[in-house]
């Protein structure tokens, strides 16, 4: 059955979005990096085949700039139309997404922009276990943490009341709205903090994204753990090479770890002057 979602994607001003992800990658200034989730989730809501209209809304002149000449995923199908409107209600996320959905005609969809792993076959999956819905059923999809909500859906004609923000899949749920259950994993990893990034790395990235975590997130050093205080909170890796690198207490508190052992092995992010700025799980990416 042919599906034709208008998909709203709020942005919020790039100089205050996205604040637990400030400092993530050293170097990059932190109002490309949120512009690059936005950018990469965008670029998927718009490349995925349920969706005949993106409307992302901003009131940042630099994401209006970027988003508007917005192409899908190379080699894909034609993507959809993105149409950027400006935040005028001004009132926080759940008013510009209300805002973005009065002017939908068939069913509506509102997403976050912090999705740079995002598949567009995910997405479309998801768009079509809600369109096979009873009609009159609004639907979410709760965060990978399932705390928070990542999409919500509303069919023609439904307004897509929408009640994000901290709690957002309870919020939800109360309000009537019925979660989507499906294994989505791509779509349910919305970027909030480095450890987040991380993970959304090991599922790969959109180019946007890629293009400036690489050499941050993506071919860091690994050792072991040679002394770790956990009075301090901070110790020395033993490199690869045999070389000894001491780590801080932030590095050890940006692990998302509650522990470490001896000899455990780890992932070294440093910054541009050497400095040991995460340790993370191998795993994580
Ligand atoms: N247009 C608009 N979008 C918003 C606003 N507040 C949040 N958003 C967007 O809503 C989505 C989810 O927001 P959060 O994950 O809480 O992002 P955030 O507020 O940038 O992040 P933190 O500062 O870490 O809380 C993201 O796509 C934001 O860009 C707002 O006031 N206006
Ligand atoms: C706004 C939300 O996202 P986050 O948890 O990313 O702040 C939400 O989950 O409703």
């Amino acid at each position: 059955m042919p599906q034709t979602w208008t998909v709203v994607v709020p942005v919020k001003r790039l100089a205050v979005a996205k604040s637990r992800l400030r400092g993530a990658v050293p170097a990059v200034p932190h109002a490309t990096l949120a512009l690059a989730l936005a950018t990469d989730t965008v670029r998927a809501v718009a490349g995925c085949v349920a969706v005949t209209e993106v409307v992302v809304v901003t009131d940042d002149a630099r994401v209006t700039a970027a988003l508007a000449r917005q192409e899908g995923p190379a080699g894909g199908r034609r993507p959809a139309r993105v149409r950027v409107v400006p935040d005028s209600p001004d009132a926080g996320l759940n008013a510009a997404l209300r805002h973005g959905a009065a002017t939908a005609v068939g069913p509506v969809a509102g997403i976050t922009a912090d999705l740079p792993a995002l598949r567009p076959a995910e997405l479309a999956a998801a768009l079509t276990a809600a369109h096979d819905d009873p009609p009159g059923v609004r639907r979410f999809v709760a965060d990978a943490p399932g705390d928070g909500t990542v999409l919500l859906t509303a069919p023609a004609g439904v307004p897509l009341d929408p009640r994000f923000g901290g709690g957002s899949a309870a919020a939800h749920a109360v309000s009537g709205a019925v979660p989507l259950t499906g294994d989505w994993p791509t779509l349910r990893r919305d970027v909030d903090t480095p450890t987040d990034l991380a993970a959304a790395v090991a599922l790969g990235l959109g180019a946007s994204t890629a293009a400036i975590v690489r050499g941050v997130y993506g071919d860091a050093m690994q050792g072991t753990v040679a002394t770790f205080d956990a009075t301090t909170r901070s110790g020395v890796l033993l490199l690869d090479d045999g070389t000894e690198l001491p780590f801080p207490a932030r590095a050890f508190d940006a692990s998302g770890l509650r522990l470490l052992r001896l000899g455990q092995r780890l992932r070294v992010e440093t910054d541009p002057t050497g400095e040991v700025v995460r340790v993370t799980l191998p795993t994580m990416a």
